[in-house]
Order: C-alpha cells, then sequence, then structure tokens
C-alpha cells in the first residue's frame, strides 16, 4: 500500500515508499527537504504564538531521531505502528532513500515533537543517508530477531553512527519482531550482551503486536527532553525508565 507524498516535507534523495507498513513518506512533517534545514541539529523550540495554526504542529522543543538498521529489519513498520498504531502485513517493499514523520508526545506537561527520519537500509542508499546522521539527536538501531546477519551487523551501524552521527546523540538498540517467536534466531540475552557491551539501552519491539514501540520512543523523548531543560535536581535515568517500562515478548500490547 502507498500514499501519496506532498512536496512539503519531503527529504532530498526520497522517493515514494510503498512498504506495507503503510509508508513514511506522507510527508505530514514540517521538514525543509535538506538534512540540515533545522539547523544545526540542536533542539529547536517554538512559542505557541509563532507555531502554525494545526494543533499538530503545536510543541515546545523538537528533536530529531533517525531509525537505522539493515533492510528489512522492520524500521518503517515501527513508525508507523508508533504514528498511526498500526501493521499492515503484506509484500515488503524496501524504504528509497529518506523520509520522515512527526509526532508529538506530551512528556510531563511539556509538547515533545519528535521528527522520525525513516532511512534505507540498503546499501545503495547509504551515502544519501549519511547526509542526515549529523543532524540526528537521536538514533534508533534495529535488528531483526529473525535474522541474525541484521543482528552481526549492529556492529558495522555503530562504526557509521560513530564516524558521522554527534557525539553526543542519545543511542538506543532494538530487537524487533519479537512476535516471530517460531523464527527467532537471535535470543534476548544475545541483543543485552551486545547493548551492555556498547553501553547503549535494549529491548524488543514488534511492529506487529506494538510491544514496546511506543516505549522506544517515549524513552527517547524523555532523555532528549531532559537533556535540553537540564532539570535541576531531576534526575532521568534512561536505561532504568526502560527497564521498568518494558515488556516481554508474548506479553501485551505496547
Ligand atoms: N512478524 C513481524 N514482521 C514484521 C515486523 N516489522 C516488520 N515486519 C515485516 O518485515 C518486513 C520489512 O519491514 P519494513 O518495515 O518495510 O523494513 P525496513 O527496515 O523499513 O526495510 P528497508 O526500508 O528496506 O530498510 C515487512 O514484510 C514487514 O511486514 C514485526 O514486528 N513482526
Ligand atoms: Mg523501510
Amino acid at each position: 500500500m502507498s500514499r501519496k507524498k506532498t512536496v512539503k516535507g519531503k527529504a532530498a534523495g526520497s522517493s515514494s515508499s510503498s512498504s506495507p507498513c503503510a509508508g513514511t513518506g506522507t510527508g505530514t512533517g514540517t521538514g525543509t527537504g535538506s538534512p540540515s534545514g533545522r539547523g544545526s541539529g540542536k533542539p529547536r523550540t517554538v512559542h505557541p504564538s509563532t507555531a502554525s495554526i494545526s494543533s499538530s504542529e503545536f510543541y515546545d522543543i523538537s528533536f530529531k531521531v533517525m531509525l537505522v538498521g539493515d533492510s528489512g529489519v522492520g524500521k518503517t513498520c515501527v513508525l508507523v505502528r508508533f504514528k498511526d498504531g498500526a501493521f499492515l502485513a503484506g509484500s515488503f517493499i524496501s524504504t528509497v532513500g529518506i523520509d520522515f514523520r512527526n509526532k508529538v508526545l506530551n512528556i510531563d506537561g511539556v509538547k515533545v515533537k519528535l521528527q522520525i527520519w525513516d532511512t534505507a537500509g540498503q546499501e545503495r542508499f547509504r551515502s544519501v543517508t549519511h547526509a542526515y546522521y549529523r543532524d540526528a539527536n537521536a538514533l534508533l538501531m534495529l535488528y531483526d530477531v529473525t535474522n541474525k546477519s541484521s543482528f552481526d551487523n549492529i556492529q558495522a551501524w555503530l562504526t557509521e553512527i560513530h564516524e558521522y552521527a554527534q557525539q553526543d546523540v542519545v543511542l538506543m538498540l532494538l530487537g524487533n519482531k519479537a512476535d516471530a517467536t517460531h523464527d527467532r534466531v537471535v535470543k534476548r540475552e544475545d541483543g543485552e550482551r551486545l547493548a551492555k557491551e556498547f553501553g547503549v539501552p535494549f529491548m524488543e519491539t514488534s511492529a506487529r503486536s506494538g510491544l514496546n514501540v511506543e516505549l522506544a520512543f517515549t524513552a527517547v523523548a524523555k532523555e532528549l527532553k531532559h537533556r535540553s531543560m537540564k532539570e535541576p535536581g531531576e534526575k532521568f535515568m534512561l536505561q532504568e525508565y526502560v527497564n521498568k517500562e518494558m515488556k516481554g515478548a508474548g506479553c501485551c500490547r505496547s
């Protein structure tokens, strides 16, 4: 299934993404079509009086989040699940280039806009996506628990991140397709071990069931908000929050 794109909000180098997960190329956001179009990658503050009329556009702070990982791990589906609460199964059609969607979250009374960039996992688009890394405030690295090589390639994704992203970028490792119990080849403990080795928070997700999808983005939004607002006396520990809120595969919806 594909959706019509509007010119506004379409990223440079992107083209139609007709993933079964409804594609992320709806141009619902306010992107400028340039990786650095919003400035230096620093969070942006918008006051309501200067915000546009659409209520979804009202926000206090804004951050860029990027989804990376091998082709087919479920990046587009995770984003569609988060944005629309839907999972549309069907034949897999790879994302072409890069695209984004916006979602505003209410984090402890503060409206936090996440501009979420969905990248193509295919090697041939790597040069396009590299240009966007440096503006990202957070990067979610995804692998597929039913695909060992996508797990083994996380090391390579991390190397790219270190090369192209900002040093203080918020990172998280997600093992997606946790619903696919019969096809699983990567154990949850393997994901935990790898995340520990890299010093990044980890959880398993499922775009199909919704497991932990909302949590992944909320946790990142909380961390970014905390960092940008530097709330005195308040501490936010991303890993602790994730450990407390995370649900196991086979459990409930997010
Ligand atoms: N069982 C299951 N299948 C999933 C899940 N997420 C995605 N899929 C399937 O995996 C395939 C790939 O999903 P996409 O989201 O398009 O993958 P992608 O990472 O965006 O791939 P590229 O755009 O090529 O980088 C599709 O057939 C989806 O239906 C999940 O959580 N569980
Ligand atoms: Mg995709």
